[in-house]
């Protein structure tokens, strides 16, 4: 057997500077006397792992800790995200191949998830480029699906699923909405091309600002709200667990948490329903931690805006795209965040929102109405209000 772990002063004092509020106690941990006088002294709670300790042992000063301050529901399991068997797609097309288009093709080929992956963007080579490049993995990876790149819009037919990150990404300063006017005159002729050559096509949309072109592509498009979506609740929601996380020092894997409203200042954060452990947030974290995730959540993007001083964030958009493909294909279960077009749904009508749904292969199945709290129910009402706005609606 393994000696056991002491807890000391210093185990204490170093949880204590990361900003949490417990350290749990496993069993057969020791606690020293002094240890526990520390975590006392600095309001540090000294919570019991997730099995019930031991009885108490008293040895020359050194105490094992039987107190039991939370336990765990039974019925707890840390959410899994690792991806089930899932259908494969015929054809998924990718209009614009810059930095998150070119990223969701990447992953897209590694997990084999299209017999056809057609990469599109008006720069010259610059799809046919990538899908060359991703063809040449093949030989490692063994994957089957085919990459093809060109520039010209009609390489979307026949299309299952298109992901449109066609066009400009912000820079510092700017704000998502300024791109209103520039990228809706992409996304009108990228759904022109979608309504023509992939009648039957899912739209996934991406490009910016987000809710204000999914509307854009549902008008231009003319295609029902099922199979229209937006992508951005899941990579704000992964912006907010990987907050959560760092803040409790526990593994993303641990923490449950969704934003929901808008891709933008509106965005609402659901602290209410969030989980770390399957606990409470307040059992982890205080109100200022929180509310400091909350904003960590709502400014990501602009951080890595003001960091890469040109363009945006391109590998978590990817994934977090790549994920909504998963929940259609049936590679994930349950509901993921999800701009759609609301028809009463949260009290809301005619107007595009991130929410959680349930997708499956024909994309939105069910927009899923969890209970909020007042200001979550206002906050995506605000959201909503403003977006309407932006629009002109
Ligand atoms: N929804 C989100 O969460 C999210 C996350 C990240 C980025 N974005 C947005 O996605 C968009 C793309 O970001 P990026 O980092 O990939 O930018 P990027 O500049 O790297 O790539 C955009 C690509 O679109 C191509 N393009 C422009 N007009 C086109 C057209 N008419 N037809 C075909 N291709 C065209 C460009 O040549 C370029 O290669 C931006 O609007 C950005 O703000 C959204
Ligand atoms: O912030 C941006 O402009 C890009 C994207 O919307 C993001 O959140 O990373």
């Amino acid at each position: 057997m393994s000696d056991p772990r002491v807890i000391g002063a210093e185990a204490i004092e170093d949880a204590r500077q990361r900003g949490r509020l417990i350290v749990e106690v496993m069993p057969g941990d020791i606690v020293t006397a002094l240890a526990k006088e520390t975590a006392e002294r600095l309001g540090l709670k000294l919570v019991d792992g997730p099995v019930e300790m031991p009885a108490p042992v008293r040895t020359d000063g050194i105490t094992s800790l039987r107190r039991v301050l939370y336990r765990r529901s039974p019925k707890w399991q840390a959410p899994s995200r690792t991806p089930r068997k899932a259908r494969r797609l015929g054809k998924l097309a990718l209009i614009g191949a810059g930095g998150v288009g070119g990223n969701i093709a990447h992953l897209a080929a590694m997990q084999d998830m299209a017999e056809e992956i057609a990469l599109i963007d008006i720069a010259p080579g610059v799809a046919a480029a990538t899908a060359l490049d991703l063809n040449h993995t093949s030989g490692i990876t063994g994957a089957g699906g085919r990459c093809i790149g060109g520039e010209t819009l009609d390489m979307v037919g026949g299309a299952e699923v298109v992901v449109v990150t066609a066009g400009r990404a912000r820079s510092p300063g700017m704000t998502r909405a300024d791109l209103i006017d520039v990228n809706a005159r992409v996304i009108r002729q990228a759904a022109e091309a979608i309504r023509s050559e992939a009648p039957n096509a899912v739209v996934i949309v991406v490009t910016n600002p987000l809710d204000e072109m999914t509307v854009e592509m549902l008008r231009a498009t003319g295609f029902p709200r099922e199979r229209v979506l937006g992508m951005a609740g899941t990579l704000d929601s992964s912006r907010f667990r990987n907050a959560l996380a760092q803040a409790a020092g526990v593994s993303p894997a641990d923490v449950d948490a969704i934003t929901l409203g808008s891709h933008g200042d509106e965005m609402a954060p659901i602290s209410s329903r969030a989980t770390i452990k399957g606990r409470p947030l307040s059992v982890f974290l205080s109100d200022a931690q929180i509310e400091a995730c909350v904003k960590d959540a709502i400014t990501g993007g602009g951080q890595v805006v003001a960091l890469k001083k040109s363009g945006s964030a391109t590998i978590a958009p990817a994934h977090a795209s790549i994920e909504l493909i998963n929940h259609m294909r049936g590679a994930r279960t349950g509901h993921v965040p999800v701009s759609v077009m609301l028809q009463g749904e949260y009290g809301i009508d005619g107007v595009v929102l991130g929410v959680p749904a349930h997708l499956g292969q024909g994309g939105l199945v069910k927009v899923e109405e969890l209970r909020l709290t007042e200001a979550e129910n206002t906050a995506l009402h605000a959201a909503a209000e403003a977006i309407r706005g932006r629009l002109g609606l």
